[in-house]
């Protein structure tokens, strides 16, 4: 049974209409420079990568996160976050796709990150305070095929349908982010259901390229499970949500 989509979230998470929801729109020149922000520092073990998985809206590489071998620390966060999974939000074509936009503009892919704050005892408590997750966001830019993709991409035959998963290891997080880690930073939460108002989010200037055919090969993926009428993956995004008085800040100039 396909979910719901974006518009009937409020009915069952009336936090969909929260001060703090993501994603939104991120102008640059309306940005404020923090010369206070510090260097964003991430630290992955490839050995923490434990499996792949279809959860029906997209899919997830998780982490063994016992302990502090994969960290997010520094950028605008206070204390060490663990790597918990990344997923990724994708468009049925080239021209959408991403969950936050850049004046206005998007892009066919977004590569989601997702930290949880040690000062709490598990993601699942992290995911409920308002400085429990940090997400790092990377966009996709349509061009040559990104090698760095390929074992993903390569992992996705083994879990088309919803439900479907397979051991996936010996990966570093760190090849799928480009150069430069200069950052927006914003306030908000979680994009798809529960919504919660949870996330510190690190939005990284410089994108990462992916082709069109590598793109097609995210869109191969099923959103139902097997047996089910397929119905490819895609279209995974929310759009932009009111600021409702935010500021974004910028680690650069
Ligand atoms: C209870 C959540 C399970 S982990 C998770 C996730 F699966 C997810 F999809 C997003 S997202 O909102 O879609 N992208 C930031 C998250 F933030 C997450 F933390
Ligand atoms: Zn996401």
């Amino acid at each position: 049974m396909l979910d719901a989509g974006p518009e009937k979230w409020a009915e069952s998470f009336p936090i969909a209409n929260g001060p703090r929801q993501s994603p939104i729109d991120i102008v640059p020149t309306q940005a404020q420079n923090d010369p206070s922000l510090k260097q964003l520092k991430l630290k992955y073990d490839p050995a923490t990568a434990k499996g792949i998985l279809n959860n029906g809206h997209s899919f997830q590489v998780d982490f063994t996160d016992d302990d502090n071998s994969s960290t997010l620390a520094g950028g605008p966060v206070t204390g060490i976050y663990r790597l918990r999974q990344f997923h990724f939000h994708w468009g049925s074509s080239d021209d959408k796709g991403s969950e936050h936009t850049i004046a206005g503009t998007k892009f066919p892919c977004e590569l989601h990150l997702v930290h949880w704050n040690t000062k709490y005892p598990s993601f699942g408590e992290a995911a409920s305070k308002p400085d429990g997750l940090a997400v790092v966001g990377v966009f996709l830019k349509i061009g040559s095929a990104n090698p760095r993709l390929q074992k993903v991409l390569d992992a996705l035959d083994d879990i088309r349908s919803k439900g479907r998963q397979t051991t996936f290891t010996n990966f570093d997080p760190k090849t799928l982010l480009p150069a430069s880690l200069d950052f927006w930073t914003y306030e908000g939460s979680l994009t798809t259901p529960p919504l919660l108002e949870s996330v510190t989010w690190i939005v990284l200037k410089d994108t990462i390229s992916v082709s069109p055919a590598q793109m097609a090969k995210f869109r191969s993926l099923l959103f139902t499970s097997e047996g089910e009428a397929p119905s490819c993956m895609a279209d995974n995004f929310r759009p932009p949500q009111p600021l409702k008085g935010r500021k974004v800040r910028a680690s650069f100039k």
